[in-house]
């Protein structure tokens, strides 16, 4: 045991000349929230007045013992053990560190390891949910400790968590960020009332342009009638000019010419899973084409504004292998009925 630390209170009108413990903050409701005086800062008799107005009556001296580890310190070395690629780190302020995105991407964060820390009393990890889309600079996780001093054994669990996961994941952090490739996608648009003129195609614009939100492109979009054999027709053709991903629209459901599924799989796909827990799109079929992602994607992908597929298409734009388990997980929290 080395020396422990030491927290003097000393009344704000006898600190002149000592420097503060820890940052001090002032809020003004629905105006202001930040760091109103600098861990460190001297403090002179003119901010006495500042002081008493943010509610201090008494600072704290610290001397910190050689067990113990300064909220900043903390902050910074939890920063630090877990950030990964495309991802910057912050200053601390109020005894926090913020890590942010570097690119726009897809947030890769592991939950499994992120609970593991905050099991450990007085270690604050909060993050966002993995596979966010997240853009340039936007807050990934925030990070601090609940006390001005913590025991330093604590942070260096956190930092040996951090070192093991690190080795089982080719020296990646647990906090990343995925950047998107871009993708060439072929697009067949199935229904005889589409390929006879009957109907305006309405999948294509929103297919496009949710892919182009990503930085993919549709090299082409062909249309087919609801005959099994055009289908497969069309997916082979894709295949052969190489895309990077297929997308069948329409014919998904329960009719008997809704012959999508069927297509898929007399093309030789392997089917990760037809249908997913989430409304709406819970016809949705995922399914690969030897390396080839190939999903059939029913009515709801172009009626509603938010649907399975917009959360399986950035996973797939930043290169993520949809497994089954990864579909099963995304019932919980998968219903986004009301959602536009
Ligand atoms: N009894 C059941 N009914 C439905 C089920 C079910 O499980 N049992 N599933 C529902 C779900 S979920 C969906 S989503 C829809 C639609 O599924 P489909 O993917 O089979 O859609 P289609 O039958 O091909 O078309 C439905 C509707 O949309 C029009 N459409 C289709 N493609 C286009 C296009 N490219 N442009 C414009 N309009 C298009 C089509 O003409 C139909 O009107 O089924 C539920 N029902
Ligand atoms: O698959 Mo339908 O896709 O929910 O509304």
């Amino acid at each position: 045991m080395g020396q422990s630390s030491v927290l003097r209170e000393v009344k704000v009108e006898e600190a002149i000349g000592l420097p503060l413990a820890h940052d001090l903050t002032r809020i003004v409701p629905g105006e202001f929230k930040g760091r109103a005086f600098r861990k460190g800062h001297v403090i002179r008799e003119e901010d006495i007045p500042e002081l008493r107005r943010i509610g201090k009556e008494h600072i704290y001296v610290l001397e910190l013992g050689d067990d113990d580890v300064h909220e900043d310190e903390a902050a910074i070395r939890m920063a630090k053990a877990v950030f990964g690629s495309n991802v910057a780190t912050g200053e601390p302020s109020e005894g926090k560190v913020m890590l942010r995105a570097a690119i726009r991407g897809l947030a890769a964060i592991d939950k499994a390891f992120i609970d593991e820390v905050n099991a450990i009393d007085q270690l604050a990890m909060a993050t966002l949910p993995s596979y966010t889309v997240v853009e340039e600079g936007q807050s990934l996780a925030g990070m601090r400790v609940i006390l001005l001093i913590i025991s330093k054994a604590k942070i260096e669990a956190v930092e040996r968590m951090a070192r093991q996961w690190r080795e089982g994941h080719m020296g990646e952090g647990p906090i990343s960020v995925k950047p998107f490739r871009t993708l060439r996608a072929g697009v067949i648009t199935t229904g005889s009332e589409v390929y006879n003129g009957l109907v305006e195609d309405k999948f294509g614009p929103v297919v496009r342009s949710k892919l182009e939100s990503f930085g993919s492109v549709v090299t082409e979009q062909r249309f087919s009638t609801d005959g099994i054999e055009e289908i497969v027709r069309e997916i082979r053709y894709f295949e052969q000019s190489q895309v990077d991903l297929i997308l069948v629209t329409g014919g998904m459901s329960v009719d008997p010419d809704d012959r999508t599924p069927g297509a898929i799989k007399q093309a030789g796909a392997h089917i990760v899973s037809h249908g997913t827990p989430m409304l709406p799109g819970s016809m949705l079929l995922m399914a690969y084409l030897g390396e080839i992602p190939i999903l059939g994607l029913p009515g709801s992908v172009m009626h509603d504004k938010f649907t399975v597929f917009d959360v399986l298409l950035p996973r797939i734009c930043a290169n993520e292998r949809i497994e089954r388990s990864h579909i099963a997980e995304l019932g919980y929290g998968g219903l986004f009925a009301d959602r536009g």
